[in-house]
């Protein structure tokens, strides 16, 4: 017995009521391969096996990281700006800057006249002093030089060209950008008018993003935007999964006699990456449990978590099991699919990497993957909500029948605005084909074996 079997819960031993009318459909008729009960064995349940998984990982330890490196990682402390956003004032518009005064009644047909005397463009280091009469060309996003009270777009002047029209570019076709000389303008314009004021979307020392905040697109834009090119979080965990199975070959790949394509390995590393996980994919390893050893003990040196599928059940190759068997925790859980699981910690070089054994039928993995490595990832990635979203739903149509003492986890299609979930296809471990479709997982209870139309049902989101 390992630590983590002697960790077993007060209910040990009780085995549970499976095997008691425990039917349920596959999908594809076949008869149900959790439905053959081991005795008195030991039964877990989704919550307690999720608990131990979730006690055995720690949110890892801070690091600096380059902005586009801490991409979906958290924050460890609050951020607060040095500068202020925008950090001068400039124009919003291409146009010309201005003394308000100059343009008090303007319009088209008695337009005011003013001298150019500059150019500024955006990055612009010198800045011409409009004085009274006079105004500067300027650019979107360059800075308002001293003496300008406001921005005109080109749209309101004839851009220099003395036509009396209103000009649409600020160089019409045909001839040069001008600069100098003389431009009419058609209207007038209040002080500030198309000027983006230093500080008046963030301020020096504002706030920014406070600790525990997940970094997406915008906040590293805001990171940038205020000078940060370092951020300090939590780096992403290091994932390594593994797929066992001698049947398996790579994707693309001939397929021989009784091969498939490895799709697991695939379905769990993309499932990683999009909880946040620096994941390697390390492709479908035979059924050899001294080649598996090798590969585990190899990979524990970039592991923060280990995953594997397949091998977990009772079959007389069932290489995690035999590989590990010492080491990590074999168990059954109350659950449908997902029922054999493996949960240990790994002695690493550098503390224990804790390692989740999954089931090898492919929506097995894959919800098994949702409900206990997705948590633990994002623990140590250090968020705050580590759960998908659930709701509750009205059920469109029965579920004809679920396994009694075993909750239930069907593939759904979650419609919000109607605020119901209908089943997609059967609940057979292997069908794939549904699960791609699907957006929610319909959880069906332990103690419910059917469920009408119309029911009342929780779903968890999946994206
Ligand atoms: N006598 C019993 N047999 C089985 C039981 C049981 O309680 N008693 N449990 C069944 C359940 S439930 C599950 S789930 C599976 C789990 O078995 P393993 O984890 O040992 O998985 P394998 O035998 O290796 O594979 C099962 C199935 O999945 C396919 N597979 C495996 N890996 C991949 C992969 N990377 N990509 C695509 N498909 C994969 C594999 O070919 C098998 O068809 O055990 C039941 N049996
Ligand atoms: O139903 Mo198994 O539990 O196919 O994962």
């Amino acid at each position: 017995m390992t630590d983590l079997q002697a960790h077993h819960g007060p209910d040990h031993g009780h085995g549970d009521r499976h095997g008691h009318g425990d039917h349920h459909d596959h999908g594809a008729g076949l008869a149900d391969p959790c439905a053959a009960e081991s005795g008195a064995e030991r039964q877990w349940s989704v919550d307690e096996h999720l608990a131990q998984v979730l006690a055995a990982v720690a949110p890892l330890p801070p690091l600096e990281l380059q902005l586009l490196e801490a991409q979906g990682c958290v924050t460890v402390e609050d951020v607060v700006s040095a500068v202020a956003l925008p950090p001068f004032d400039n124009s919003s518009m291409d146009g010309y800057a201005v003394r308000v005064a100059d343009l008090a009644g303007a319009t088209k047909d008695y337009p005011s006249v003013l001298t150019v005397v500059g150019d500024v463009a955006a990055g612009a280091a010198s800045l011409p002093v409009i004085g009274p009469g006079q105004c500067a060309r300027i650019m979107t996003g360059a800075p308002l030089p001293p003496g300008a009270e406001a921005v005109v777009p080109v749209e309101w002047t004839d851009a220099g060209t003395g036509s009396g029209e209103a000009a649409t570019t600020m160089a019409p076709q045909g001839a040069e950008p001008v600069a100098t000389g003389e431009v009419r303008i058609f209207q007038s314009a209040e002080a500030g008018a198309f000027v983006r004021r230093r500080g008046e979307d963030i301020r020096v020392g504002q706030a920014l993003l406070p600790a525990g905040t997940r970094l997406g697109p915008t906040q590293i834009g805001l990171l940038a935007a205020t000078g940060h090119d370092q951020v300090r979080v939590r780096p992403r965990p290091r994932v390594v999964v593994l797929s066992t199975g001698s049947e398996l070959v790579p994707p693309g790949a001939k397929l021989g006699p009784g091969q498939i394509p490895d799709s697991n390995s695939f379905a769990l590393t993309a499932a990683a990456r999009d909880a946040g996980a620096l994941a390697f994919r390390v492709g479908g390893v035979p059924d050899e449990a001294e080649r598996l050893r090798e590969i585990i003990d190899d990979q524990l040196i970039r592991a923060d978590l280990i995953v594997t599928s397949g091998g977990v059940s009772v079959g007389a190759y069932d290489v995690v099991k035999e590989a590990l068997g010492e080491r990590i925790s074999f168990r059954k859980l109350r659950m449908q699919p997902g029922k054999p699981q493996g949960f240990g910690v790994l002695d690493g070089s550098d503390g224990g990497v804790p390692m989740l054994a999954l089931p090898g039928n492919p929506v097995s993995a894959y919800i098994s993957f949702e409900l206990f490595v997705r948590p633990a990832i994002l623990k140590m990635l250090g968020a705050t909500e580590i759960h998908r979203r659930e709701v509750t739903a009205r059920l469109t149509e029965p579920v004809g029948s679920s396994p009694a003492g075993r909750r239930q986890f069907l593939r759904a299609a979650y419609d919000a605005e109607a605020g119901t979930v209908t089943p997609v296809g059967g609940s057979g471990s292997h069908l794939l084909g549904a699960l791609a479709q699907a957006n929610a997982l319909l959880v069906v209870d332990e103690e419910t074996t059917a469920l009408e139309a119309d029911a009342e049902v929780h779903a968890i989101l999946l994206d």
